[in-house]
């Protein structure tokens, strides 16, 4: 239920700005990073929201700008990629100064050699940093963190970030929660953030969202500040869904 007694469903979202998640909010995780797929309808809902929503809906993902527009190229709305290291606005590519520099040229070195060192590590590069996933082999845990930890401790600007069986380095100072705000500047102020993610880092998000009177969905389980929760993708989707047939006119 929502404050007003409403369920989630029967919220009017003519007010909304959407800012969703990828990787565990729209689309399911799987085995590694290339292994997603994305559900044949969800271009079509994204579009139908764009045009509810008068352009409206941003995605926000830990994904690079280039890699959310492989998975989804006909998207219009904007996109805050490497977890807000990154944006395309209006169709204008951002990123951040750090990017092509010698300290993530380092990062992404020493990176593959600890992924290369323990089997079944897999290593996913980004131009703002690297990723040492572990989903495929959780015992080698402990080891990916030391390794990761030691790598972001020796790049001058860079930290270390745990997402869901990965550990990331990448721009300390780049966050959804920046993405979030940069989009909602200049919003008229009756416009309210709605951000729906699964992972630590939408948290930034939604405490972002939260400043301007934000709407917040997690998104499976975790620790939240969101007042609410979906089990999964499909819900999300399904919620979506039900959202822009109800506002179509
Ligand atoms: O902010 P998001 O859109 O949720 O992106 C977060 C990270 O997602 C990807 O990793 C996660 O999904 C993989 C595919 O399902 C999964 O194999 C992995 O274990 C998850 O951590 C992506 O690879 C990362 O670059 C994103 O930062």
């Amino acid at each position: 239920m929502t404050e007003d007694g409403s369920t989630l469903r029967d919220r009017k979202i003519d007010d909304f700005f959407l800012f969703l998640d990828f990787d565990g909010t729209l689309v399911d995780l799987a085995p590694t990073p290339d292994g997603i797929s994305v559900p044949d309808d969800l271009t079509d809902l994204l579009a139908r929201l764009h045009r509810r929503l008068d352009g409206r809906i941003a995605l926000v993902s830990g994904r690079e700008v280039a890699t959310l527009e492989r998975f989804l190229p006909d998207f219009a709305g904007d996109l805050y990629g490497a977890h807000g290291a990154e944006s395309r606005q209006s169709g204008r590519l951002t990123r951040h100064p750090l990017v092509g520099s010698a300290v993530v040229a380092d990062v992404q070195a020493q990176a593959r050699k600890a992924a290369a060192a323990i089997e079944g590590l897999t290593l996913e590069t980004k131009d703002t940093g690297a990723v040492i996933h572990y989903r495929g082999v959780p015992h080698a845990e402990p080891e990916a963190l030391t390794a990761a930890v030691r790598i972001a401790e020796a790049a001058e600007g860079m930290e270390m970030h745990r997402s869901k069986m990965a550990f990331e380095i990448r721009p300390a100072d780049a966050t959804k929660a920046g993405a979030v705000r940069t989009a909602m500047e200049g919003q008229p102020d009756h416009i309210r953030p709605v951000v729906i993610g699964d992972d630590v880092t939408d948290e930034e998000a939604m405490e972002a969202a939260l400043e301007r009177d934000g709407l917040c969905i997690r998104v499976g389980d975790g620790d939240t500040c969101a007042a609410y929760r979906l089990p999964d993708p499909a819900a999300v989707r399904q919620l979506l869904h039900g959202w822009v047939t109800e506002g179509a006119v």
